[in-house]
């Protein structure tokens, strides 16, 4: 389950013929958690995309245990060792929540219903995992989407935004289980505008600065 190291080597990001960051060069340890930082519009989303690979980098590289995430086996490695959660939580209204899970991870590896369960009432769903998820709340839409982080254990967590419409204890409990990860050899990158209450070892990359 432990991370291996990540090393991200003078990226840059373009959008719509505009630099967002150029020469970004950081590495991430196992065991850590980084937080990506900066005003709004700075690239925080645009560098977790990249990182996901769902968006191209103009420039640099990024390694994972030594290969490019960018190409060939290092591709595939990187995409078998992470989880992404965007900053839409990518919950589909007309299914349950017990079915947008099944889904969302069967595209990695399938899981049991029983683990679903287990994870639903870990982000305090019980009594919801088969209701139509457009009748949740915007806090518990986001809180399906974060189920995952209990169901897939993957070394390597992206998350954007991860605590929007989350409430205090719920981000606290996610604070705490995100320490655990990583206390467990996990790495994450995520990106929030709160103050991480709970996670007094974080890393910060500020884009305003790069690193
Ligand atoms: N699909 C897109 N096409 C073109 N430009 C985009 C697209 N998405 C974002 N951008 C632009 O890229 C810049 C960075 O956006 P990004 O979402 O990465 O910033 P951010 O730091 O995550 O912002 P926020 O704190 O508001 O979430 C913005 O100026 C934005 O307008």
């Amino acid at each position: 389950m432990s991370a291996r190291t990540l090393e991200v080597d003078t990226l840059s990001c373009e959008r719509d013929l505009r630099e967002l960051f150029s020469g970004l060069s950081f590495r991430l340890e196992p065991g850590k958690v980084l937080q990506v930082a900066g005003p709004n519009g700075s690239g925080k989303t645009s560098l977790l995309r990249i990182l996901a690979g769902l968006l191209p980098a103009a420039e640099g590289d990024v390694r994972y245990d030594g290969a490019s995430i960018f190409s060939g086996q290092g591709r595939e490695q990187w995409r078998q060792n992470t989880l992404y959660i965007g900053h839409q939580p990518a919950v589909k209204a007309m299914l349950t929540p017990e079915e947008n899970l099944a889904w969302l991870c069967a595209l990695k590896q399938p899981v049991s219903r029983k683990a679903i369960w287990s994870a639903l009432e870990q982000v305090g769903l019980r009594g919801f995992e088969d209701v139509p998820s457009r009748n949740l709340s915007a806090g518990q839409h986001r809180r399906v989407a974060l189920a995952r982080l209990y169901l897939q254990p993957l070394p390597v967590w992206i998350l954007d935004e991860p605590f929007t419409a989350i409430d205090k204890s719920g981000v606290a409990g996610l604070e705490q289980h995100v320490l655990a990860h990583a206390d467990a050899g996990g790495s994450v990158i995520l990106t929030t505008h709160h103050s991480l209450e709970h996670l007094p070892q974080v890393q910060v990359l500020d884009l305003r600065e790069g690193c």
